[in-house]
């Protein structure tokens, strides 16, 4: 086929090429214009819905009819809202932004990528050879019942999930968002959260109604609206926080949701409070041991634990074992340190030697015999960085400025979408947290356990301690 001057496929103007030539011609229309509904009804579905529904309406009923129709369904979305305003904003409301956020991203993202940079441009060509720098493509939008919107990119050739996180904030500001990050799909394609709303903004409360799950213990609430759950057993934790930020919530939050294991005796709390006990003594009869005293004391507690992990080393490479098993005669220990490098600050030369050697040992070997060293940090300075990656999951609270972020949470985490230093203040609790081997980032909000409430946990433990010990002794 070839087009002629006058755009004809045939150079003839004989009845048959024309007549052909129209056929041609009529096929190809419909079947572009069906491509185009397919199309239409695969990127839009609730809008060619609701657009199909209305017609089929109008055809039924009439104009008046639809009318009425349009008003009854208006109305008892309203009365919806109104009357269970949770189920409305999980289902109605995001199929309603669904449905005009898509045709409105589909028309507006070519144009915000290309004025963002989300284009790639062919090097070493001089500007007449130069075609259309390639542009990433939308693929998919879905919007969330907790007021995230994500955009599945495919990336062009020579763009990478880090240009796209650089570019994010560019993106989101343009979409009128403030809080964007980006999430890893397969390669080539790049997931781009807008957040619009923040579930994160009412305080969360503990449940006490799930049984302890070393594995995912339930501390709060992750920003998609699911529970925060983050895994004890096998791991370290490091939480790095400026003041009043909430590391005290996280590190209750955990004691809460291992209640029902500590009071069941398969999981102890060992607990040291380099603050004189300001922070932790609140709550200290719901701790196995405790030490607030002086860095003397700190340290002879830790390396109390330095030798229960080489005796159960021992007893596991005696039996064959390459795994702890918790049971009341062999509890996992979770050892709480809060403010780490208090913990050296004020003690002679050779405590500190001491403070970090048995640190260092329980670090390196104590997660396969049953031990977690959960810390807090105020300032992740450079004596954090020296133990960051001995601690495979780590949590950046609130921060001063956003070098702390990529110290706590590894390098590039902030370009990412982890601003822990633009969380607010009026938000304490809210934190970011890097799991080893998931380049995702969570962001969640911790359980708020009020003092009232931490001193009754701590009661409610000890009284169920007391009752055992008296069983037993009755026994006896
Ligand atoms: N998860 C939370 N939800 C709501 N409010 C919280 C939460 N966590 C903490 N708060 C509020 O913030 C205040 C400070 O919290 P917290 O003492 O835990 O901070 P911190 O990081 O431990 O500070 P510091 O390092 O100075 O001890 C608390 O008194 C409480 O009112």
């Amino acid at each position: 086929m070839k087009n002629s001057p006058r755009n004809q496929m045939f150079e003839s103007d004989e009845a048959i090429p024309l007549i052909v030539e129209g056929v041609i011609r009529s096929v190809w229309f419909v079947a572009a214009a069906m491509l185009a509904t397919v199309r239409l009804v695969v990127h839009a579905p609730i809008l060619v819905g609701v657009a199909a529904a209305g017609l089929g309406t109008t055809w039924l009923l009439g104009w008046r009819g639809s009318v009425a129709s349009l008003t009854a369904f208006v109305g008892l979305g309203v009365l919806w809202r109104f009357a269970h305003r949770s189920s409305y904003d999980r289902t109605l409301r995001p199929a309603l932004s669904q449905a005009w956020r898509t045709p409105a991203y589909r028309l507006w993202f070519p144009h915000v990528a290309r004025r963002c940079g989300l284009v790639v441009r062919e090097p070493n060509l001089s500007s007449r050879e130069r075609r259309d720098p390639e542009v990433a493509r939308l693929l998919k939008v879905r919007v969330q019942g907790t007021g995230a919107e994500r955009l599945l990119l495919r990336l062009p050739v020579g763009l990478t999930p880090e240009d796209v996180a650089a570019r994010a904030q560019a993106v989101g500001q343009a979409f009128g968002v403030a809080e964007t990050r980006v999430l890893a799909a397969r390669p080539g394609r790049v997931w781009l959260e807008l957040r619009r709303r923040d579930p994160l903004r009412p305080t969360v409360r503990t449940s006490s109604d799930e049984s302890p799950n070393l594995a995912a213990l339930r501390l709060g609430l992750c920003d998609d609206g699911r529970p925060w759950r983050l895994r004890l057993e096998g791991t370290h934790v490091l939480i790095a926080g400026a003041t009043g930020a909430g590391k005290g919530s996280v590190l209750w939050s955990l004691v809460a949701g291992l209640s029902g294991a500590i009071r069941e005796r398969w999981v102890e709390v060992w607990a040291i409070d380099p603050k004189g006990g300001m922070e932790l003594g609140l709550g200290r009869s719901a701790f196995a041991r405790f030490e607030a005293r002086s860095p003397e004391d700190m340290c002879g507690l830790l390396e109390e634990l330095v030798d229960l992990k080489t005796r159960r080393t021992l007893a596991l490479s005696t039996h064959g074992l390459r795994k702890h098993s918790p049971h009341p005669e062999s509890p996992h220990i979770v050892l709480v340190v809060d403010e780490l490098a208090t913990l050296t600050a004020f003690a002679e030369r050779a405590t500190v030697r001491r403070v970090e050697q048995a640190l260092g040992l329980l670090l390196t070997q104590g997660r396969a015999v049953g031990i977690t060293v959960v810390a807090a940090v105020q300032d992740p300075g450079k004596d954090v960085v020296t133990w960051r990656d001995l601690f495979p999951t780590r949590v950046a609270m609130r921060l001063d400025n956003p070098i702390q972020v990529d110290m706590v949470l590894g390098d590039g985490a902030r370009e990412r979408g982890a601003l822990a230093d633009h969380i607010s203040e009026l938000q304490p609790g809210v934190a970011y947290v890097r799991i080893e081997g998931n380049r995702d980032i969570q962001r969640v909000r911790s359980a708020y356990l009020a003092d009232h409430e931490v001193q009754s946990l701590a009661d409610c433990i000890a009284a169920s301690h007391r009752r055992v010990t008296h069983k037993a002794e009755e026994a006896a």
